[in-house]
């Protein structure tokens, strides 16, 4: 009996939330823990931040050459947030999915939504709320890696994103990180059970009913 788990439709798993929320460190985390999943590098007209690396944290360009991605159809989604631009590269996730393997996305609810309405039965949709906006505050601050009018910028826009998290398919607070994590963690596990994602359960089943016993 053949007893191949193969193919599989890949999980598009898109984390959003306010600046300072936490999904990059939550999503650090579900990489670091899941070999397979593989995280979509997003481009950005934004400046380097002490500390990041190009390439692995976000692919650095100027808006000439965001343009020409946008031209092109090169994003699978992009969007204006927090005065700068941010767009999701489709080839390295066409070329996942293709490959039967899993993609994280840490990007804005704009860009959630895009995906959603682009690839319905892949993306799954996981809004991080704060505990409080006081606590968001406090993150962006302790994280030291923005200007004060940056941080002020990040808070006021909260609000207008929180306001979308009824789009979202599963929706958490990260107050205790471990326990955010363990969430997270659960929901991506879940999805990836789902059976439709799982297209080689047919020719297994039909194995099985055709054992002799
Ligand atoms: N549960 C938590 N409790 C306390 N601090 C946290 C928690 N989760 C994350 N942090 C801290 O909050 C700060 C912001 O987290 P992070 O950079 O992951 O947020 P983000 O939502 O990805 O922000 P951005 O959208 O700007 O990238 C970091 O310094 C991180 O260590
Ligand atoms: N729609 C998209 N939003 C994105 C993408 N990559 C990141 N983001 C969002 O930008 C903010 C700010 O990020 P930061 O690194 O400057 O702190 C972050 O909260 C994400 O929501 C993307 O590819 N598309």
């Amino acid at each position: 009996m053949s007893n191949d788990r193969t193919p599989r439709r890949g999980v598009l798993l898109i984390v959003a939330s306010p600046s300072g929320a936490g999904k990059t460190s939550l999503c650090r985390r579900l990489m670091a823990d899941h070999g397979g999943l593989e995280l979509s590098v997003s481009m950005t007209t934004r400046d380097i931040r002490p500390g990041e690396v190009a390439g692995r944290d976000y692919h650095f360009v100027d808006h000439a050459a965001f343009q020409r991605g946008i031209d092109a159809d090169a994003f699978l989604e992009w969007a204006d947030v927090h005065g700068n631009r941010y767009g999701s590269p489709r080839a390295p996730v066409d070329k996942a999915l293709s490959e039967g393997r899993d993609v994280l996305f840490d990007i804005d609810w704009q860009g959630a939504r895009q995906i959603a309405e682009k690839c319905p039965g892949d993306a799954v949709r996981v809004f991080i709320l704060p505990p409080s906006l006081e606590e968001l505050r406090r993150r962006l601050v302790t994280r030291s890696q923005d200007a004060d009018e940056v941080i002020e910028r990040r808070i006021k826009n909260a609000k207008g994103e929180i306001e979308h998290c009824a789009e979202f398919d599963y929706v958490f607070v990260n107050d205790d990180f471990d326990r955010s994590y363990a969430e997270l963690a659960h929901i991506y596990h879940a999805e990836r059970s789902r059976r439709f994602r799982n297209t080689w359960v047919e020719a297994y089943r039909e194995g099985l009913l055709s054992e002799d016993v």
